[in-house]
């Protein structure tokens, strides 16, 4: 069991809270699949082919980071996953999941509370006041942010922020969760380096709070990051990308018990290698 998860098993009424059906171990039908895509922008000389022929599959219920240099296209990813831009070539395919959205920024609200924040999502999908309010409460506990649900933003720490940007995110991904029969209650996070604005120790404490929420939720994760350390922290998979036109390069599966330390520096030295060589031959 990595270091990271064996400190962070949740209390049984987390998962009776989400739904859960737990992380490792019980994927089974596949929540994304991307068959030969590829995503060219504007056409002719100017034209920028930003991916090609990626070919992906995310079981449901796994954490998968894409890793790459700036520019490869890992944004360009997320939103085709998203259904925010259409593939020029190839098939996205994204389970029954309702894909929701996390960014560098919380970008909240800034006049609503950060319950209401974490409403608004389930406001938008209609549901009435009492359940929308009792499950946003559970996410903010869930994201450990009780009594502040009353607070606006401008009045939370940037880490703080994060926290209710993940709670709406999966207020969005799992609406009511389980007892909310028109939903996916497991859900997928489309999250674009989340955390790379914030400082090292709020980063750290994050990632630890992910692992421990996507674990009592077991929703899917597609984590975008350019931090090699992060990515082997947090997935059970890492998938490297290159640039112009991104495609897969390489995967890595992390086990479950790789998360040790000695394990993970060795992970860490031989994907910072392959990293290297994709960004040299890259710029040669
Ligand atoms: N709307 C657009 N029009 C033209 N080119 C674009 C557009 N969006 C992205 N690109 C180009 O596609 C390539 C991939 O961009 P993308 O933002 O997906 O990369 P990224 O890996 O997320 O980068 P970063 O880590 O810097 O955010 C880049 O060369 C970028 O300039």
């Amino acid at each position: 069991m990595p270091a990271d998860l064996t400190e962070l098993t949740e209390p049984t009424d987390l998962a009776e809270i989400t739904g859960a059906h737990g992380a490792r171990g019980t994927h089974g039908t596949a929540a994304v699949q991307l068959h030969g895509v590829g995503k060219t922008f504007g056409h002719g000389p100017a034209a920028v082919n930003a991916l090609k022929g990626i070919d992906l599959t995310v079981a449901d219920g796994e954490f998968v980071c894409l890793l790459g240099a700036s520019g490869c296209g890992k944004s360009t990813l997320l939103n085709l996953l998203a259904g925010l831009d259409d593939a020029t070539a190839g098939t996205v395919s994204v389970g029954a999941a309702r894909p929701s959205f996390m960014f560098q920024e919380a970008a909240l609200m800034p006049w609503l509370t950060a319950q209401r924040n974490v409403e608004l999502p389930l406001r938008l999908a209609g549901h009435g006041r009492a359940a929308r309010a009792r499950r946003a409460e559970e996410l903010l506990s869930l994201v450990r942010l009780e009594g502040v649900g009353a607070k606006r933003p401008h009045e939370l720490s940037g880490g703080m922020r994060q926290r209710v940007s993940l709670a709406r995110a999966l207020a969005a991904a799992t609406g009511l969760g389980a007892g909310d029969p028109g939903s996916d209650t497991t859900g997928l996070l489309l999250m674009d380096e989340p955390f790379a604005a914030l400082d090292a120790i709020t980063r750290d404490v994050l990632q630890g709070e992910l692992l421990r929420v996507w674990r009592a939720t077991g929703t899917t994760i597609v984590f975008v990051t350019h931090d090699v350390r992060e990515a082997v922290r947090l997935a059970e998979r890492v998938v490297l990308l290159s640039s112009r036109p991104g495609t897969v390069v390489r995967e890595w599966e992390i086990p479950a018990d790789g998360h040790g330390a000695e394990q993970q520096a060795q992970l860490h030295d031989d994907i910072t290698g392959r990293l290297r060589q994709v960004i040299t031959s890259h710029a040669a």
